[in-house]
């Protein structure tokens, strides 16, 4: 159970186009320093929530708090205090990766505190997400995954004390996505983040948040989304060039079984255990 203090605050939020909710009475809370996902199918209402928090969109009802304030009000200062990983990076084209890292961070500058040098010294931060060689690179000329780190070094130029990021790691090869998420636990800051990649939600969410037709269907670690869910095991193996494939609850206790009858005629052994991807189809397929 976490007990810090709460620095996002949504309840009973709805938004509205028309005769539409696109959200309904969706409530949830972020402690300081905790990792939130957003999971949910297309147009399920994750962009929209996070433009809320933002302060970059409105809302029809409901009550929200970021960092205490109420972001359809925030100020300059309460912004200052905000990190956003929006879609990419199209603007500055001409401007060098450096330069560009350098520009945003002067923003941040009247905002350090002891505590919190501001912004992030521009060359460190290129080498954090793993820009480096490009750093003298004008920005037009970055491939798709470069810009997408550079999108990433914006929105956490600042030293934000909330992240929000919207499917960061669209484009990014395995390796980059690897540096992302660790640079993603070594943050101090709350973090929200969306992706419709599953093994990236359950490497870095302390809790996840599954949204489906504008309600937030489940929430918890991923550990307890998949224990939801009554899924079996499912065990692979060959024996004799024949292969078999077979669900079961226990699955040690069957594979003990099997080594006890076959010993060694037993080849490519598998185990499968109940995954967050089961629990997540189920549940959306629930919802629907
Ligand atoms: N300005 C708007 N006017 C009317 N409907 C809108 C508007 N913006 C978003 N919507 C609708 O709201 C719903 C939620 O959209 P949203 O972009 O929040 O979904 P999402 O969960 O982020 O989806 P994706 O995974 O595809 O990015 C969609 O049905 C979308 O069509």
């Amino acid at each position: 159970m976490m007990t810090g203090e709460v620095v996002l605050g949504v309840d009973g939020l709805r938004m509205r186009y028309g005769a539409t909710d696109v959200l309904q009475d969706v409530s949830f809370e972020a402690r300081r320093g905790e990792v939130l996902v957003l999971l949910g199918p297309n147009g399920a209402g994750k962009t929209t929530t996070i433009e809320i928090l933002e302060g970059f969109r409105g809302r029809s009802a409901g009550e929200v708090s970021v960092l205490g304030t109420d972001p359809a009000y925030g100020d300059e200062r309460w912004r200052s205090r905000l990190g956003v990983v929006l879609q990419s990076w199209r603007d500055h084209g001409n401007w060098r990766v450096q330069e560009l890292l350098a520009h945003f961070g002067t923003y941040y500058a009247p905002y350090a505190t002891a505590a919190v040098p501001r912004p992030w010294d521009a060359a460190e931060l290129i080498d954090a997400v793993g820009l480096t060689a490009q750093a003298g690179q004008k920005i037009k000329t970055l491939s798709g995954g470069q810009r997408r780190r550079l999108d990433v070094a914006i929105g956490i130029v600042g030293r934000p004390e909330v992240l929000f990021l919207d499917e960061p790691t669209v484009g990014f090869d395995p390796a980059a996505r690897y540096e992302f998420h660790q640079l993603v636990r070594e943050l101090e800051g709350t973090v929200l983040l969306t992706t419709h990649d599953l093994d990236e939600a359950s490497k870095l969410a302390d809790r996840i948040l599954i949204l489906a037709g504008g309600r937030i269907i489940a929430t918890g670690t991923p550990a307890e989304l998949s224990r939801q869910i009554a899924a079996e095991d499912e065990v692979r193996w060959s024996r004799d060039g024949e292969h078999f494939a077979l669900s079961t609850a226990d699955s040690t206790a069957f594979v003990r079984e099997l080594f006890g009858q076959y010993g060694e005629a037993i080849a490519d052994l598998e185990v499968r255990r109940a995954s967050l991807e089961d629990a997540y189809l189920q549940l959306i397929r629930e919802a629907a």
